[in-house]
């Protein structure tokens, strides 16, 4: 048995992808309001009833006003700006930044540039 909890964050910024075909729309500085969201799993859960308290997550909050909103993508991370590509880099860094209980894991980080449109990372075991 698991349990499974997640939280949405958003922030607007700006990319421009390159390696695209010649005209691809992509390939021209444009934004985006960004949705991330953040998959965890415990196979028990705390005293209180929780994976983890939501609150516990404030720091990817913090992390994404921070370093992502309003910022040039192309600037905020060292590798190309693609849904999949923040979804993995974002999924490392609340691996190695969010405090968790043994009890819970980061399962998956999911990035949406529109409402139609996801990517998602989770590391095979
Ligand atoms: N697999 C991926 N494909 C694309 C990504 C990506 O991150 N991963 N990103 C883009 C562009 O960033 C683009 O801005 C968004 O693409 P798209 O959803 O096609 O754009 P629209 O919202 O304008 O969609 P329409 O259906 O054309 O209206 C491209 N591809
Ligand atoms: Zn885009």
């Amino acid at each position: 048995m698991s349990f499974r909890i997640g939280k949405r964050f958003t922030f607007e910024a700006a990319h421009q992808l390159s390696g695209l075909p010649g005209g691809h729309k992509c390939g021209r500085l444009h934004g985006h309001s960004y949705t991330v969201e953040v998959v965890l799993t415990a196979t028990e859960l705390s005293e209180s009833g929780f994976v983890i308290d939501f609150a516990n997550l404030d720091p990817i909050k913090r992390h994404l006003a921070e370093h992502f909103d309003h910022q040039p993508l192309n600037e905020a991370i060292d590798i190309e700006p693609t849904s999949e590509n923040l979804a993995r880099v974002l999924f490392e860094w609340c691996a190695k930044n969010v405090p968790l209980p043994a009890t819970a894991a980061i399962e998956a980080v999911r990035v949406s540039e529109t409402s139609a449109t996801w990517a998602e990372y989770r590391p095979c075991h």
